[in-house]
């Protein structure tokens, strides 16, 4: 059985995780100054902007931003897909040239597992292809990685018999089995109605609580960056600049219809289409 699925690194890991960030002092992902561009034949497209911050072991970070920002050409470069035009992506102080299985991605899209394989199968195949794992403990870890995602009775089944959130807690699964240094999300509830979204985002976070990953989260709901997130980075409308980045350490899912996060919403979203950019402030419920 791999470390993160392991019985002992669930318990030291819900301990793990808040000792983690406070004692973190190097980065394990640093952004600086990154421009990431398209070019077709008609037009040059800048997705974002001179785009800087830096995330800690433990963290759950978030980029949140008007759609068409360049959130998710952001997470594809930290990704290691798309190279950027200016700047540098570091992990783990190693700059980042190409996609790794230290970084997996969880997508919006319900078709990312492809449907001839089990969802066993579909979790297996990134430790199988990675060469990470021999077949015998890929489906340990596999099967471990789907308990943990409540799916245990749904090993066999094919993903076209599986609900949207089924299909997304398979996602989530797949990534974690790979003990990536950062979940990079997509997105990932977008597709979903309101009230799978909610439980999926709770499902998140307990999986946070029992592992202790670390994430990059990509959202436009300004409520979905606050419950989910630790720090949020706040972007500009096209291109993507940094606007400010926001401390919310303070709020979860009880806190969601508080003053105070009604207040720190309010604040975001007068800053999402406001001209001035704010310095990094700390103290989410000030
Ligand atoms: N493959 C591509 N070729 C050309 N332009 C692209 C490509 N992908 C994205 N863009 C452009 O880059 C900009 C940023 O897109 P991106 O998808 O990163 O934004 P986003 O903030 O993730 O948006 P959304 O929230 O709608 O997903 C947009 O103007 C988009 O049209």
């Amino acid at each position: 059985m791999n470390a993160l699925f392991s019985p002992t690194t669930l318990r030291d890991a819900a301990t793990a995780a808040p000792n983690a960030l406070a004692s973190s002092e190097v980065p394990l992902l640093d952004v600086s100054g990154v421009t990431v561009q398209y070019k077709t034949r008609a037009h040059l497209v800048t997705a974002c902007h001179r785009v800087d911050f830096q995330l800690y072991k433990g963290e759950r970070y978030v980029l949140l931003g008007p759609s068409g920002c360049g959130k998710s050409s952001l997470l594809k470069a930290v990704g290691g897909f798309l190279p950027p035009v200016e700047g540098s992506i570091r992990l783990n102080g190693q700059p980042v040239t190409r996609p790794g299985p230290d970084r997996m991605m969880v997508f919006q899209e319900f078709d990312q597992l492809p449907p001839w394989k089990t969802v066993k199968q579909n979790v297996m195949f990134p430790l199988l292809a990675s060469g990470k794992a021999t077949r015998r403990q890929a489906e340990e870890r596999a099967l471990a990685a789907i308990a943990t995602v409540n799916l245990s009775g749904f090993a066999d089944a094919h993903p076209h018999t599986l609900s949207g959130g089924m299909k997304q807690r398979v996602a989530i699964a797949r990534a974690l089995a790979m003990e990536p240094d950062i979940l990079l999300m997509d997105e990932p509830f977008a597709a979903l109605d309101a009230l799978t979204r909610r439980k999926m985002q709770d499902e998140l976070l307990q999986l946070w609580d029992t592992l202790g990953f670390t994430m990059l989260f990509v959202t436009h709901s300004i409520e979905e960056a606050l419950v989910v997130g630790t720090r949020i980075l706040v972007l500009s409308p096209h291109p993507g600049r940094v606007k400010a980045e926001i401390n919310c350490h303070a709020f979860d899912r009880a806190s969601a219809g508080s003053p105070d996060f009604q207040a720190v919403a309010q604040r975001i979203h007068a800053l999402l289409f406001a001209d001035a950019v704010e310095q990094p402030v700390a103290g989410g419920a000030s």
